[in-house]
């Protein structure tokens, strides 16, 4: 066993107990990751909050040990957050966020579940070539659209655009910068035309790492703007669109982690 307390977690292999989670879901927000424990997880023991970036270890209804971790926003600290879980024993990793819709028929409330992501990410070129697949397992992605359809929550399957910036990069102009550059001016309706469901920060680079550390990984995201119409977050839908995120993320898990499960 490796028994280093690792540098950004906070945390050591050994601090997983003798039956260690081998499961994470993964928040931005640290908020997140302890609403998800503190209402999902039971016996929750809080592993490490060093710079915010809480986790958790706690157990599913039925027993499984799992991991709520938060990966911070954007590409470069879920990059070292994800290279340190996979360190510590973590094999299947599925991203709980929030998003921007791109699709008129996509609405704030609903989830989004990515299949696949346009990686334009720069932690990403660190890791494989821009050409590398961003490709989510395809056995955690059918366990989420499942246990969405089982929930009843709206979801969506598809491609999300995974970008390095909130504002320009997701081509907003409410923004302190007066001026987006020509090659973003009009990519959100590239975008669309090219049926990406969805903006947000960290699957592209997740998916990417996934397929060369060799571990499983997905995300689920609730739909917190609707960029058809604004670039406001809705924020009266946002907690419900969260809450269907994570219930969802959880009864995929539940399913993932029975003993019944096969592949
Ligand atoms: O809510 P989280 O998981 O942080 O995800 C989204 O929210 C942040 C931007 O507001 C970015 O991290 C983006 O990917
Ligand atoms: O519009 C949005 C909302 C949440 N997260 C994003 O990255 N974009």
């Amino acid at each position: 066993m490796c028994s280093k307390r690792f540098y950004h977690i906070g945390f050591e292999q050994a601090d997983l107990g003798a039956k260690p989670p081998t499961l994470a879901l993964l928040s931005g927000d640290p908020e997140r990751a302890s609403l998800i424990a503190q209402t999902h997880l039971q016996n929750v023991k809080l592993l490490s909050d060093n710079r915010g970036l809480n986790s958790y270890l706690g157990y599913l209804a039925n027993g499984c040990p799992i991991l709520s971790a938060t990966s911070g926003m954007g590409a470069p600290s879920l990059s070292i957050v994800v290279n340190e879980l996979v360190q510590v024993g973590i094999r299947q990793i599925i991203r709980v966020g929030t998003c921007g819709s791109i699709q008129p028929h996509v609405a704030v409330g609903s989830i989004v579940i990515s299949n696949a992501a346009l990686c334009r990410q720069g932690a990403a070129n660190d890791i494989a070539p821009l050409e590398y697949p961003a490709a989510a397992d395809p056995f955690l992605t059918v366990a989420l659209v499942k246990a969405a359809r089982k929930l009843g929550c709206e979801h969506h399957l598809g491609i999300a655009a995974s970008v390095d910036t909130f504002y320009e990069g997701q081509e907003r102009m409410d923004s302190a910068n007066p001026y987006l550059m020509r090659s973003l001016q009009g990519i959100t309706a590239e975008y669309r035309h090219l049926n990406i469901l969805n903006y947000e920060m960290e699957c592209g680079t997740l998916f990417k790492m996934a397929g060369v550390y060799q571990f499983a990984a997905a995300a689920v995201c609730a739909v917190v703007a609707q960029r058809t119409v604004s670039e406001n977050i809705i924020f009266p839908k946002k907690d419900i669109a969260i809450e269907n995120a994570i219930a969802t993320a959880i009864s995929a898990a539940e399913t993932l982690l029975s003993a019944k499960f096969e592949l």
